[in-house]
């Protein structure tokens, strides 16, 4: 069964028209003229149990309307939502139990408490039981490491502790579902390995479904097995990222280091892209010619020094992604 499906989503925002000047302001201000802009336009999408999914797209895609809209923070305009098969804009309570959430920018931790005391107190608002809190407090504090900066008050917090810390709280209720907006955003690389390695364990031993939103492509990379790639609201590609890179970047790279100088370099199956001295720049198509055929000709050829092949990576596919919509 789907974790979350959500259908033919809109969210339309009502925002003013402005005026220029101060006549247009005053008027602005007593003859308010309202047009409707659409943040997610019809967006559809199903996410079965226990995977990693990366929700990307350029800034203003739609991304964290999206995410507010399957919290329940904001309403949809149109178009449904279920979230461990119920709405939460039907019944936010049931879902928020379901879920934990994590928005790099804020925290949910409280900046006068000691860490600990902060848990203390999510532990009471979300009414997780004593056994449960016990339990998820001995792992998150070894997974995470907490007991360096347990009773450190929040606000004293290294912004790498303060977001395992949000992680931690995130957790506390044992959720299904967690949602993570940029959780690397400020980070250095220590803090950046131990966040990603904590959302990999916590998918791998209890099977928690995770919906990353980040502009980080190593996060990508490192954690999701699947992309949604979202721009003007609406969804522009949805599949495993080993598929989407081939799709997306069809095109490789063949650099070749000749020993001497060739007058004739060509082959029919690719075009040469760039020359410089002995180094040739091959593009090619996988699926006109593969790399192995297409060393193969040229070494009968051409007195080749040294070769490389430089397959596209995740960024060179979106970057076509964001380029063509
Ligand atoms: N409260 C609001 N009122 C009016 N328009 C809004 C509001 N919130 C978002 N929008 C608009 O909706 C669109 C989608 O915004 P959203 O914040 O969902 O994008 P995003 O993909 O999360 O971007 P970013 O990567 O910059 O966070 C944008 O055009 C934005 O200007």
């Amino acid at each position: 069964m789907a974790v979350i499906e959500v259908t033919e989503l809109v969210k339309e925002y009502v925002i003013a028209k402005k005026e220029r000047g101060l006549r247009g302001a005053l008027k602005g201000l007593f003859f308010p003229d309202k047009r409707n802009v659409r943040g997610v336009d019809g967006i559809s999408f199903s996410i079965e149990r226990g995977e990693i999914v990366g929700y990307i797209g350029p800034n203003g895609a739609g991304k964290s309307t999206t995410i507010k809209m399957l919290t329940g923070i904001l309403h949809p305009t149109s178009g449904t939502i279920r979230v461990c098969g119920v709405s939460p804009q039907a019944d936010r309570k049931a879902v928020v139990r379901k879920l934990g959430v994590v928005f790099g920018q804020r925290t949910q931790l409280y900046w006068d408490l000691r860490l600990g005391e902060s848990f203390e107190l999510l532990k009471r608002i979300y009414q997780v039981d004593d056994k449960t809190y016990e339990d998820n407090m001995n792992v998150l504090t070894e997974v995470l490491r907490l007991d360096q900066f347990i009773d450190t008050p929040v606000r004293q917090l290294s912004l790498g502790q303060r977001m395992r810390g949000d992680l931690a709280a995130a957790m506390l209720h044992s959720p299904d579902v967690l949602f993570l907006d940029e959780p690397t955003i400020g980070l250095d690389a220590e803090a950046k390995h131990a966040i990603r390695s904590f959302i990999q364990e916590m998918n791998r031993t209890r099977g928690i479904t995770v919906i990353l939103t980040t502009h980080d492509l190593d996060d990508v990379e490192e954690l999701c097995s699947r992309l949604i790639i979202v721009n003007h609201g609406k969804v522009v590609e949805d599949g495993p990222i080993g598929e989407l890179i081939g799709k997306l970047t069809p095109k490789r790279l063949l650099v070749v280091d000749l020993q001497h100088p060739c007058a004739d370099v060509g082959h029919k199956s690719a075009q040469i892209i760039k020359q410089d001295g002995l180094r040739i720049w091959y593009q090619f198509e996988k699926a006109r010619v593969t790399a192995a055929e297409l060393i193969a000709d040229l070494s009968q050829k051409l007195p080749i020094q040294d070769l490389s092949v430089q397959e596209p990576d995740i960024e060179d596919a979106i970057r076509e992604v964001y380029a063509t919509t």
